[in-house]
């Protein structure tokens, strides 16, 4: 991509550049005097996100991040897609999906009535991708840089079967005390506990974090609250189009056994996912489309 071609098609002077990052990728910056933010063309991913009244970032960005062609870069908000988790079909195919570690399109970028500053990124079948998933597909990603931050992922199957569909904001939040944060909303929630084998629980009070946490919510009803006196802040999470939620937090030994990962990072974020996950299966129907959305506010 030639990022003098994507300023002169799709910049916006003043609040909106594109620039040549990590790894040689190219990467969208946006300050619109409402908020900073980071985002990845590679990946299509949100990398950082700051309103202007706030002090620290949003998300969590690994320092030891990998910025490399088939690799996911670790931080922000990777998509999985068009399944979250191993591989549901058993084959081999890498977790999480095929597109938190592919090149994607810009579609378009604009100015919103309120000010806020709209990206539109996406991706469609090729050869290569109905090698590896046999769809027929278009996705695109919108995200709404404003005092808050919305992102919305858009799946239209193209072909004239349905298809199941699994997927995640697979959210990494930047917490200032992971001992200390609570996760709000879902009390007495049935989770499975992928720490233990996956066994059916019940969530009583508020979720914290004080050994590895790998877990999906199921029925999830409510707005989220992730509380964290650290960074005297509370973050709200609203959704739509999910009615599942992960919450991990890799603690000690497996975070130091990621490279991607520095040995002390799980004290400095927790991910908290708006998923299509486990039984929440979607089916999107021939010509149909399915929109998976979550806005993201500071208090
Ligand atoms: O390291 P990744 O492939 O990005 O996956 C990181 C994590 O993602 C999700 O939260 C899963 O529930 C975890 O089991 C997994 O370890």
């Amino acid at each position: 991509m030639n990022i003098d071609q994507l300023n002169t098609d799709y910049g916006i002077p003043g609040n909106l550049t594109f620039a040549t990052g990590k790894g040689g990728f190219p990467m969208i910056h946006i300050d619109n005097g409402k908020a900073k933010a980071l985002i990845s063309v590679y990946s299509g991913q949100v990398l950082s996100f700051q309103p202007a009244t706030e002090t620290t970032d949003l998300m969590f960005l690994s320092e030891k991040a990998y910025y490399a062609e088939g690799k996911a870069i670790k931080g922000g908000i990777p998509i999985c897609w068009p399944w979250f988790g191993p591989d549901p079909e058993g084959l081999n195919r890498p977790s999480h999906g095929f597109v938190r570690n592919r090149l994607w399109n810009v579609l378009e970028t604009a100015t919103t009535a309120d000010g806020a500053t709209k990206v539109i990124l996406g991706l469609k079948d090729t050869e290569e991708t109905r090698g590896i998933w046999p769809q027929t597909f278009e996705l695109a990603i919108a995200i709404t840089v404003s005092t808050t931050l919305t992102v919305e992922l858009i799946t239209r199957n193209l072909g004239n079967k349905s298809f199941p569909l699994t997927q995640a904001f697979h959210t990494y939040f930047q917490v200032g005390d992971i001992n200390r944060v609570e996760v709000l909303g879902l009390e007495n929630t049935q989770y499975l506990d992928k720490v233990d084998g996956g066994v059916e629980k019940t969530q009583l009070g508020a979720v914290a974090i004080a050994n590895e946490v790998d877990r999906i919510y199921l029925n999830v009803t409510n707005e989220l609250v992730i509380n964290d006196p650290a960074l005297n802040r509370r973050i709200r999470i609203k959704s739509s189009g999910s009615k599942s939620t992960v919450v991990w937090n890799p603690w000690v030994t497996i975070c130091a056994n990621m490279a991607d990962l520095d040995d002390t990072d799980y004290q400095r974020f927790l991910c908290v996912e708006t998923t299509n996950a486990a039984t929440d299966i979607v089916e999107v129907p021939p010509d149909g489309e399915f929109r998976l959305e979550v806005i993201y506010s500071i208090e």
